[in-house]
């Protein structure tokens, strides 16, 4: 999608009806949930009701800012492209650096975009990376369920991708992939292992596979509905429109050399 001279969207395209989400999206499981709560809060639901009536200006710039971190080969990549473009890539490409993909969404009759960061989890490209941390509003650490190691390192990227944010800032969530890999018995264990490291974390887990597509619309939706929530209640608290003029809301590209990627 290109941007205009400020780095910001000029006139973005219809929203895709699969993007719509008009009722509040699922936990994975209430043992390791964020939000047990199971409709919109009154307040979003008031705000959608005036707001999807009469379309202001600023709505086509409401967003949230999602970074994905984890060990290199735990599949960031593919969730997202598994999302944003319903693919799959069986060869592992690393990541360089940074890349982004924007995906916008309708909630309740509101436009609303996730920019969503996929970071390299090559230690040698971790300085580009972490620069791209700040500004999170959402942080989704992620570990391969066929690789118990690789949960055992989420705890780290946490600290380091928190390190640049506030605390309390940012929505959490631990997500295990490449479910697809696991018989049901590997799989209960992975993810009771999770649960745990994802109550330590103050994260929310979820289970998915990229390749069989399992979960990550599931997942997805349901950053979009917690980060949406998060902007409308702040917005309330401070009476303003939702990240208008607020740096966090301008999409700006990253320099051209971390968004190529490497063939291995
Ligand atoms: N079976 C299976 N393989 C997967 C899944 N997700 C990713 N993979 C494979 O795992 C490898 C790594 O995937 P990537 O998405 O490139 O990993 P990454 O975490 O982005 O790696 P870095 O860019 O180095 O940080 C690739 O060979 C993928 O095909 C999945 O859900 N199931």
């Amino acid at each position: 999608m290109s941007l205009n001279q400020k780095g910001m969207l000029p006139f973005p395209p219809p929203i895709s009806k699969d993007r719509v989400i008009l009722d509040y999206p699922k936990c994975y499981s209430p043992e390791a949930s964020l939000q047990l709560k199971p409709d919109w809060d009154p307040q979003t639901r008031d705000f959608c009701r005036d707001r999807g009536s009469r379309l202001q200006p600023w709505d086509r710039q409401k967003m949230s800012k999602v970074v994905v971190v984890g060990d290199l080969n735990v599949g960031k990549t593919c969730l997202i492209n598994r999302f944003c473009k319903d693919v799959f890539e069986r060869d592992y490409k690393a990541t360089i650096g940074v890349d982004f993909e924007i995906e916008r969404f309708e909630i309740s009759g509101v436009p609303f975009s996730l920019q969503i960061w996929d970071t390299a989890g090559q230690e040698k490209f971790k300085c580009i990376a972490s620069a791209y941390y700040r500004g999170a509003h959402v942080i989704v650490t992620v570990f391969d369920m066929a690789d118990i190691k690789s949960l055992d390192h989420t705890r780290q990227w946490l600290d380091e991708a928190m390190g640049e944010n506030q605390s309390g800032s940012c929505f959490v969530f631990l997500v295990g992939t490449k479910s697809d890999l696991l018989s049901s018995e590997e799989r209960r264990r992975t993810e009771r292992d999770a649960v745990k490291m994802a109550a330590d974390m103050n994260a929310e887990f979820w289970a998915v596979s990229s390749k069989t597509g399992e979960n990550v619309s599931g997942f997805f939706f349901r950053v979009a509905a917690l980060a949406f929530e998060k902007c409308v209640l702040k917005d309330a608290e401070n009476g303003t429109p939702a990240s208008i003029g607020r740096g966090d809301s301008i999409i700006r590209q990253p320099p051209l050399s971390v968004k190529k990627r490497q063939h291995q």
